[in-house]
């Protein structure tokens, strides 16, 4: 990949890679645009193929903030981070800490959080050596995992693109299909349950799947063979590019909607969704709930007013449908709209000179 290349083309300000051998850190920081403040995005820790899958998911990811911090209505600019290797097995204390001192070093222009393979206990430690990390313990004043308040945006933007498909939000009896059933998905299957829906899960962990099937009466089925089963509708919430040239024509749902990040492969992927007749919901407006959360700390953190701020979810995919409709595109472009027209315009009131500019977030 020729990197300078790609940042260009796609407006990326800032690339860091970190390194410290004796802790085994290798982690990459992609501060993507901070039009709107400083960029805040999680730290995913996966054990990627090679060097170049790390920065191509980082990249990836760290455009998505952008358009996320900006389609919720958040002054945040876009970034994120990830680390190279297995959290399972290869994180330590040390390799935390360093990377903290390197957000640190940043002064601002990053702020972390968690994502997938890291924790509100590894946010603590990274705390340790940099003031600009979310997300961490209830104990230090913060708002901990995000993942439930994720679930719980999901969840409500669920309704809202049930409310758009099915004329109704109820999600009562609706077949849902979840893949992966991680840290967010377990929540969401939990409001989904209660509501009255039926779950059809699966997950490459087994014990994870268990889980779920015994606590939400969900019926598993083996990984490839989720985007074979009929039903409502179908949630990516694993990792990235599940709707891809191998599987659309394989999905059997009526509308996609779920937690994951960057669920479509390629841009066209939206656009054939849409030619199909299948409404999907933008990932990173439905999924916004987590950073809405962490994003309170940055004003001293009150459960009440984040919770009240993840209700908004609801509005914003009504929103974003909205577009969709009067412009006649579809939905994945509409959401973009949305998120561009914000940043240009908060770029163009920004526009004339001041003397001491005002910056609330520092
Ligand atoms: N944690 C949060 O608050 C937020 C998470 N997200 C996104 O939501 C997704 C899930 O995040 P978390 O629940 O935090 O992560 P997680 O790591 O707890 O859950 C992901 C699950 O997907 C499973 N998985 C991976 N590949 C799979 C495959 N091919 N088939 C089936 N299952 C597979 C994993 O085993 C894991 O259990 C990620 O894409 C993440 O970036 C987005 C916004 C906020
Ligand atoms: C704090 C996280 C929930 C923010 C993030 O990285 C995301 O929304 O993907």
């Amino acid at each position: 990949m020729e990197l300078f290349e790609q940042m260009a083309k796609e407006n990326y300000e800032q690339v860091i890679f970190c390194q410290e051998k004796t802790a085994g850190l290798k982690a990459i920081i992609a501060i993507h645009d901070t039009t709107l403040g400083p960029a805040l995005g999680g730290t995913r820790m996966w054990n990627y193929e090679n060097e170049e899958q790390a920065l191509i998911d980082v990249l990836r990811l760290a455009k998505g903030m952008t358009y996320k911090n900006a389609a919720a209505g958040l002054n945040l600019g876009g970034g994120k981070a990830v680390i190279i290797g297995d959290s399972r097995h290869d994180k330590n204390e040390a390799m935390l800490r360093a990377f903290g001192r390197y957000i640190q070093g940043l002064n601002g222009r990053y702020i972390t959080a968690e994502d997938v393979g890291t924790s509100e206990m590894d946010m603590d430690t990274i705390h340790l050596e940099t003031e600009y990390v979310t997300g961490r313990s209830p104990a230090t004043g913060a708002g901990g995992n995000p993942s439930p308040v994720t679930a719980y945006g999901v969840y409500v933007g669920m309704k809202a693109t049930a409310k758009e498909a099915f004329g109704s939000d109820s999600l009562a009896g609706k077949t849902i299909v979840v893949q992966g059933v991680g840290n967010v998905a377990y929540h969401l299957c939990e409001f989904l349950y209660k509501e009255g829906a039926k779950l059809v899960v699966t997950d490459i962990h087994k014990p994870l799947v268990d889980r779920v099937v015994d606590a939400f009466e969900a019926k598993a089925v083996e990984p490839d063979a989720i985007y074979d089963v009929e039903c409502d509708i179908f949630a990516p919430c694993a990792l990235g590019a599940t709707i891809n040239d191998e599987t659309i024509d394989r999905i059997q749902a009526p509308v996609i909607a779920g937690a994951a990040n960057n669920q479509l492969k390629n841009p066209y992927h939206g656009d054939l969704l849409h030619n199909k007749g299948i409404l999907y919901a933008p990932d990173y407006v439905i999924n916004a709930g987590g950073v809405i959360n962490v994003a309170d700390e940055l004003q001293g953190y009150n459960q009440k007013r984040a919770m009240k701020s993840v209700e908004n979810v609801f509005e914003q995919m009504t929103k974003v449908y909205e577009i969709a409709r009067r412009d006649e595109i579809p939905s994945y472009q509409a959401a973009n709209r949305l998120a561009e027209e914000r940043i240009a315009s908060v770029k163009a009131a920004r526009k004339p000179y001041v003397r001491n500019t005002k910056n609330v977030l520092g």
